[in-house]
């Protein structure tokens, strides 16, 4: 497992990037910002495909600066497979090994496992244009780790697929980076792509770092405007149980699994503020999930206003920042101000408890 220390200044036209990133070894980093941040860039500066004005790119305590696109050991994963249209989903994932000199028979055992890794041993045989996208993907996924890359560059992965694969290749996706333990960094617009994959958000504006930290939270104490428009919804760290979501204090959020994740693993549990319902005493014979919270802000949302919790005598953090969004009518009727003890509470069907990165 490498570690990627990158510092760099690159100069597009008029644009200017110029961020320090650094990625432990195995872990997971999502890139986020609006359009023309600055993210293909930043992924095209450590894949060598633009060399840096300025600053180096250090991979595992190898300097990059100079080194050509097919030595840096970088594997890239972008939004269409690129697989080669005339060779078997097995030689295109066995071509990285044996670029890399490993014999014929080694390389397609190497191609063997990883198909195998990403529930592709049927279709090893075919040709790409017998796979579907979601197939395609999941071959360039192993043909990507095959090369046994020190770090792995993923380029809106899941952007080209359909909606109902996207969930399965991501959560493959995922599995097997976790498996190959690989140095990863992601470019992505979709938030759920950062809670399920990424350990820590970079953000970017203007080719600049506006903020980074562990994805939950950022997600649930955004800085920047950016990632606060991303995060619109409650988020609740924990690990997936059956019922939905279990807390570390061993409270149980009721929720929805719309994607595989297995008992035990972590999770978060997402639903939007609207909702949220908002009791002044504690709800009795509930069927919603109820979370005692200290209401510590009210501000105008739209038509709504939005309720801030932050965390009662002796509850858990993860409350601080909860939003419940209510009518004006609702919350003259609770009557209640910051500083006050209420409820909120939540339906199991209104939350959806996707596995998130550690
Ligand atoms: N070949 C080029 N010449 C000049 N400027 C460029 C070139 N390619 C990109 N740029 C500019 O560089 C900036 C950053 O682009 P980049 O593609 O890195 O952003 P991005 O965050 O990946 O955006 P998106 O989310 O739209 O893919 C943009 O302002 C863009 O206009």
């Amino acid at each position: 497992m490498s570690r990627l220390e990158a510092d760099v200044g690159v100069r597009r036209g008029s644009f200017v990037l110029d961020v320090a990133v650094t990625v432990e070894p195995g872990e997971v980093v999502a890139v986020l910002g609006s359009n023309g941040a600055g993210k293909s860039t930043l992924l095209g500066a450590l894949a060598g495909l633009y060399p840096p004005d300025r600053g180096s790119v250090v991979l595992g305590g190898r300097a990059l600066d100079g080194v050509p696109v097919h030595r840096r050991r970088v594997g890239l994963l972008s939004q269409q497979a690129l697989l080669f249209p005339h060779l078997s989903a097995r030689d295109n994932v066995a071509f990285g090994p044996r670029s890399s000199g490993a014999g014929r028979r080694a390389a397609r055992e190497t191609a063997d496992r990883w198909l195998a890794m990403v529930d592709a041993t049927a279709l090893a045989d075919r040709r790409p244009s017998e796979l579907s996208g979601g197939q395609a993907q999941r071959i360039a996924i192993a043909r990507a780790l095959a090369c046994e890359p020190d770090l792995l560059l993923l380029d809106e992965p899941f952007a080209a697929l359909d909606v109902d694969v996207t969930p399965a290749v991501r959560s493959l996706l995922r599995r097997v980076v976790r498996v190959a333990g690989v140095t990863t960094l992601m470019v992505t617009h979709d938030v759920l792509d950062a809670v399920v994959l990424a350990d820590r958000l970079v953000v970017l504006d203007t080719g600049r770092v506006v903020e980074s930290g562990p994805t939950a939270e950022v997600l649930r104490r955004p800085r920047s405007a950016f990632a606060a428009r991303i995060a619109g919804l409650d988020l609740v760290p924990g690990r997936s149980c059956s019922e939905g979501l279990r807390t570390a204090e061993g409270r149980v959020i009721g929720g929805t699994h719309p994607e595989p994740v297995d008992d035990g693993e972590p999770a978060v549990a997402l639903f939007a503020p609207a909702s949220v319902a908002v009791f002044a005493d504690p709800p009795k014979g509930s069927p919603r999930t109820v979370l005692p919270v200290r209401l510590a802000a009210m501000e105008p949302h739209g038509e709504l206003v939005r309720l801030r919790a932050g965390v009662p005598d002796g509850g858990p953090d993860w409350v601080d920042g909860l939003a419940a969004d209510v009518t004006p009518a609702a919350v003259a009727e609770l009557g209640v101000e910051p500083g006050d003890d209420v409820w909120f509470a939540v339906k199991a069907a209104e939350v959806e408890v996707h596995p998130a990165g550690r």
